[in-house]
């Protein structure tokens, strides 16, 4: 199982211009390059306080390039605390984030606006705006980030990515009142991805939903992060999530990632909460549904 401190690449390649395509144009570079190195999120050292309460100490982890990162821990244990911190909208109290070989803990702020645009968001319950239909809540990045986009271009890139998300056409037009939870969830999903992210960051993305709208959102999430190429922060309790979709697992407990791995490596460690978040009741649930998933998909008739 890798240590969160000490698989990364050589200190020397954390910063380099060399780690995002080159097109020959600082402008187009901009609005094209995709960045090439192996961690596009590094978090070393981070502490993270309120008051009395010390949430984060000394936390590091690094996720890999095109990898769907699940991140566990008991509730309060700092996930969202985490997922802030990375994106900006918490500023640590001790430690250093690096996104795309970037600084945005003392880095250029000019350099920080470059990285954001870099990224899409879901937040818990989807976060959108009930005064603006789906299609007006997607043109807001959109809006912010390319003011100068033609209204008409606006709407169609808008529709497309709600469509992206497999939601219906007609849904464009609606109001986050008007839909359900699932499509609610679909509807933040494609403003996240507004801004052609490299990186999604998921809060609880299934939470609420019934279990077949559930495993329908982990495959939509799945489908779209290797369609897109996308490398995936996602925070989640849903075991079945971890089993279906999550490359690595990353576990909070005792204010730091205390371990980064496959299941099966986990599954290797004797931390009492691992093994009984892991092996309890509904892990083992879901490790026998991924099982009987697993032997369906090899007894199904090729090209089924
Ligand atoms: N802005 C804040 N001010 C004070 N305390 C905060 C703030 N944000 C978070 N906390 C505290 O930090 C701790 C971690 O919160 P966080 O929301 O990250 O937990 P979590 O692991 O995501 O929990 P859950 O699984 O229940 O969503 C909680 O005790 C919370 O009350």
């Amino acid at each position: 199982m890798s240590d969160p401190r000490d698989s990364g690449p050589p200190d020397d390649q954390a910063v380099t211009p060399g780690l995002f395509e080159d097109f020959g144009d600082p402008d187009v570079n901009s609005r094209y390059e995709r960045f090439r190195g192996e961690y596009p999120i590094v978090v070393e050292g981070l502490t993270n306080r309120f008051g009395e309460q010390t949430v984060h100490e000394d936390l590091s982890l690094k996720v890999r390039r095109g990898e769907i990162l699940g991140v566990v821990g008991g509730s309060g244990t700092g996930k969202s605390v985490l997922m802030r911190s990375i994106i900006g909208l918490q500023t640590p109290t001790e430690g250093h984030v690096e996104v795309f070989g970037r600084s945005l803990t003392d880095g250029d702020p000019e350099e920080v606006v470059g990285v954001r645009n870099r990224w899409g968001v879901l937040f818990q319950g989807g976060a959108l705006f009930s005064t603006l239909t789906v299609g007006e809540n997607v043109e807001v990045p959109l809006k912010q980030f390319y003011p100068d986009i033609a209204p008409d271009l606006m709407h169609e890139i808008a529709r497309y990515k709600v469509m992206l998300t497999g939601l219906p056409e007609e849904a464009v037009a609606k109001y986050p009142a008007e839909l359900s939870g699932g499509m609610r969830k679909r509807a933040g999903l494609a403003r996240a991805l507004a801004l052609d992210p490299e990186l999604l960051f998921l809060d609880e993305p299934t939470a609420g939903l019934d279990p077949i709208g559930a495993a329908a959102f982990d495959v939509l999430t799945r489908d779209l992060q290797r369609a897109l190429g996308l490398t995936v922060f996602l925070i989640t309790h849903d075991l079945d999530t971890l089993y279906e979709i999550c490359d690595r697992v990353a576990v909070l407990a005792d204010r730091r990632v205390i371990a980064v791995g496959t299941i099966p490596e986990l599954l290797e460690t004797d931390h009492p909460w691992i093994e009984e978040y892991f092996n309890g009741p509904r892990g083992r649930a879901a490790q026998a549904s991924q099982a009987r998933a697993k032997s369906l998909d090899k007894s199904a008739p090729r090209g089924a």
